[in-house]
C-alpha cells in the first residue's frame, strides 16, 4: 500500500490512551479525521501488550488503507509487516531497510542536524524527522529545532520532512510554511475531547495554507 507522506502524522501515547479500547477508538477517530500516518509509540517493555496493540492497530490501518509505523521496535515492525520509526539509538536505517524491504516506510529522528538527515537518506530512510519545534508536554526534555531548519533542509534533503514537538493548531502553519511535509502530533491530538474534529483541523492546514 503506498502511503502519502504529506499531512497529519498521529502518534499514540500510553498515558493518554491507557487501554486497548481507548487506543483503538482514538486512533480510528484520528484516521477518520484524515491522519495519513499512525505511529504506535509504546515505551513499556510488555511484549505481549505491544504485540496485541500493534496487531490491532495494523488491522485498523489496513481497513482505512493507511500505514502503521512502529516506534523503535524493528522486530515488531517485521512481525506485523508495517513501517518503522528509528531514533538515533534504535539501530541503523540500513539494517531495517534490509529486513523490512523496499516498500516499507522507515523514518529517522534527526533532531536538528542536517548531517544526520543526509546519512538517514543515504541509508534508505523514507522520511526524516526534526524537532522539537516547540516545548513538548509529551517529551519535555527534547532538544529544540529552529523552524528555519526546514527551509535549509529543503535544499539539501530530498525526502519528506516531518516536524515534531509541541505542535498545535496555533503553531503548525508556520512550520508547514517553512517546508515541513508532515506534522507529527501527540498531545494536541490525543488529549482532545473530539479527536476526529481535531485531526480534520490539522489536516486542513495542508490544503488551506495561511
Ligand atoms: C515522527 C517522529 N519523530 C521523532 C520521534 C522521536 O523518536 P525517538 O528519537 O526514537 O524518541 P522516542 O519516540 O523513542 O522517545 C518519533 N517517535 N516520531
Ligand atoms: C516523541 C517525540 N520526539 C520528539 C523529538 O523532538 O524528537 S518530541 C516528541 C513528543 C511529541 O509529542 P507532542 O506532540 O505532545 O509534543
Amino acid at each position: 500500500m503506498s502511503a502519502s507522506l504529506k499531512g497529519l502524522y498521529a502518534i499514540t501515547d500510553a498515558t493518554l490512551l491507557p487501554t486497548q479500547e481507548q487506543l483503538l477508538f482514538a486512533c480510528e477517530q484520528a484516521l477518520l479525521g484524515g491522519a495519513q500516518l499512525l505511529q504506535y509509540r509504546e515505551k513499556s517493555q510488555n511484549k505481549r501488550k505491544r504485540l496485541a496493540e500493534g496487531r490491532a492497530l495494523a488491522n485498523l490501518c489496513a481497513a482505512y488503507q493507511r500505514t502503521l509505523i512502529i516506534n523503535d521496535d524493528l522486530e515488531l515492525a517485521a512481525e506485523l509487516g508495517v513501517g518503522l520509526h528509528l531514533g538515533q539509538k534504535d539501530g541503523s536505517v540500513e539494517q531495517a531497510r534490509r529486513l523490512l524491504g523496499d516498500q516499507a516506510i522507515i523514518g529517522a529522528t534527526c533532531h536538528q542536524d542536517l548531517a544526520l538527515a543526509k546519512r538517514a537518506a543515504e541509508e534508505g530512510a523514507s522520511y526524516v524527522a526534526f524537532g522539537a519545534c516547540f516545548p513538548s508536554q509529551t517529551k519535555p526534555l527534547a532538544s529544540r529545532a529552529p523552524i528555519e531548519l526546514f527551509q535549509n533542509a529543503a535544499e539539501q534533503i530530498h525526502l519528506p520532512k516531518v516536524a515534531i514537538g509541541g505542535l498545535n493548531l496555533d503553531n503548525s502553519a508556520q512550520v508547514i510554511a517553512a517546508g515541513a511535509e508532515m506534522i507529527a502530533v501527540v498531545h494536541a491530538l490525543f488529549s482532545s475531547t473530539d479527536i476526529r474534529q481535531q485531526a480534520q483541523a490539522f489536516s486542513a492546514l495542508f490544503s488551506n495554507p495561511v
